[in-house]
């Protein structure tokens, strides 16, 4: 693990928000074209993840005929997006607007085509805008072999980051988003 992911002297662990959803409750997703977790994405991973104790979450995607890199198996990209957007749902459970500013994989072992990927994220710890996380992802059961991990730095960001360098088309869709929910996991955590 690099240097820049290992959280400074002075970090802090992070601190579960009081309203943040009970373990076990399904966190929803955050935009319905995410390639990650919306379900407006056809050939996306339409990732589901729950809110687990402390500030963790785990998360289950199926690798489809969509996300094959070699023949049969997974693209590497794919599990890291999967990564990456199970270690993005632990903003919710701080109630901040985080996004990824270094994602570090290891690729453990191939994920064949029809493959559950179990995963597991949690924050170790907090340094002002900065949020360290690390993150698993399993074959077989929760308990199985880790096939991929990462370790990564988000970065708090207010909504400015969104609508300063999104498509307005995009944004102001999203903002007036009637699932109250999905609206307040992309933009009113921190307003
Ligand atoms: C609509 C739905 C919404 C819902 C939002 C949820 C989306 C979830 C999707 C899954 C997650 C994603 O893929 S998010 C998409 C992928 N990520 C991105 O597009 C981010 C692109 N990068 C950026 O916009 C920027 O670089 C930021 C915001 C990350 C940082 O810029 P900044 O705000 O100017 O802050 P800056 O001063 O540079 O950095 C703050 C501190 O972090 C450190 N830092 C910053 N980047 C790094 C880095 N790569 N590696 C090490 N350290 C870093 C700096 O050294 C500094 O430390 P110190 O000096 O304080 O010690």
């Amino acid at each position: 693990m690099t240097t820049a992911l290992t959280p400074p002297a002075g970090a802090r662990p992070p601190v579960r928000h009081p309203d943040a959803p009970a373990p076990g409750e399904p966190l929803g997703s955050h935009y319905e074209h995410c390639f990650g977790c919306g379900g407006g994405q056809p050939h996306g991973l339409h990732l589901e993840a729950r809110a687990e104790e402390g500030v963790a979450v785990t998360a289950e995607f199926t690798v489809t005929a969509d996300h094959q890199g070699a023949p049969g198996l997974a693209h590497g990209g794919v599990l890291a997006t999967a990564l990456d957007e199970t270690l993005g749902s632990l903003g919710w459970l701080l109630r901040v607007i985080a996004v990824t500013g270094r994602l570090e994989t290891d690729f453990v072992r191939p994920v064949p085509v029809g493959t559950a990927l179990h995963l597991s994220a949690e924050v170790t710890a907090v340094h002002g805008r900065k949020i360290y996380a690390t993150a698993t992802g399993r074959t077989g059961g929760p308990d199985g072999p880790v096939a991929v991990r990462a370790d990564a730095l988000f970065i708090e960001v207010k909504v400015d980051h969104f609508i300063d360098n999104g498509r307005p088309k995009e944004i102001q869709a999203a903002m007036a988003d009637p699932d109250t929910q999905r609206r307040a996991r992309a933009f009113e955590v921190n307003p």
